[in-house]
């Protein structure tokens, strides 16, 4: 099969839907000037905002949010797939008033074709003394997701989700051949986990990772991680934006490499059943 060409883009989102895109424009037409056919955008690609208050001024729906309208006109008028790494969202869950931190693939004629809610929320208190509670106004998912593209299996996951490995194996047995990673990772832990983490799971489970991030010291006080990486299959980092300002990140993706690495090490036909510690 041919290769696929592909772009992840690097972003410092603002704290609005308008601005989102306004930033996230150019990137993206940059990315398909160069040949991308598939291009991924961070978490959090609509707005970046801690807040929960300026949140909530600003939070919509999937259909009315501004920077899903025109990204996905967007994707249509270039002719690419885009996947929104995530876009925070109402959930449409009567009852909560918590929003979906969610994944949209978007098709090259702009239709949303795939969906996927973050798993798992980032409850966390750092070291530094940074602390999150994302359950405070993420409603989790509870569905995990293999997308069809043209060119094989896309898995999808957001940011945090990366620690959890039994979910990229459940991806790759369903026949994931690439793993999404969109993120906004903490410089903290950035510095720390980011790369090994990445590579393990390509490791893993023989697929591509594309982990597009959010970067740098953003307009609410926070500072993300970026450092958007591409991991080949057999766990060798592809390309590397070795910085935190907004960039585009291009790669070409070859699949007889999943192919090469899953017959060297057959790994994802020999898990075992086994009684649990007790
Ligand atoms: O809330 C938003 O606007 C966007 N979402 C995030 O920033 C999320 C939840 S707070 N961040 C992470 O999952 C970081 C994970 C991480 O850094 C790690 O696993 O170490």
């Amino acid at each position: 099969m041919a290769k696929l060409p592909i772009a992840l883009i690097q972003t410092r989102t603002p704290a609005s839907p308008g601005a989102a895109f306004a930033h996230v424009e150019p990137l993206i037409r940059e990315a398909a000037a160069g040949g991308a056919k598939l291009i991924l955008t961070p978490e959090a690609t609509n707005f970046l905002i801690q807040d929960r208050a300026a949140r909530d001024a600003v939070l919509e729906t999937q259909e009315r949010d501004e920077a899903v309208r025109k990204l996905r006109d967007l994707a249509r008028e270039l002719g690419v797939w885009l996947l929104i790494g995530s876009a925070i969202v109402r959930s449409g869950h009567d009852g909560d008033d918590r929003a979906a931190n969610r994944s949209l693939l978007i098709d090259a004629g702009g239709a949303v074709v795939a969906s996927y809610d973050k798993l798992h929320v980032y409850d966390v208190d750092l070291p530094t003394g940074e602390r999150w509670r994302e359950s405070a106004a993420i409603r989790p998912g509870d569905g995990a997701v293999v997308a069809q593209t043209p060119w094989g299996g896309l898995g999808l996951t957001i940011c945090y989700d990366i620690r959890f490995p039994q979910l990229h194996r459940a991806l790759a047995r369903a026949g994931a051949m690439m793993i999404a990673v969109p993120a906004a990772f903490t410089v903290p832990t950035g510095e720390a986990h980011w790369e090994t983490l990445l590579r393990a799971r390509a490791i893993e489970t023989g697929c591509y990772i594309l982990a597009p991030a959010q970067a740098g010291a953003h307009e609410d006080g926070r500072r993300t991680w970026g450092r958007s990486t591409v991991v080949a299959p057999w766990g060798e980092v592809l390309a590397k934006l070795d910085h935190d300002a907004p960039g585009v990140l291009f790669a070409e993706l070859d699949f007889e490499a999943v192919t090469r690495a899953r017959t060297a090490v057959p790994q994802l036909t020999h898990d075992r059943e086994f009684t649990p510690p007790s």
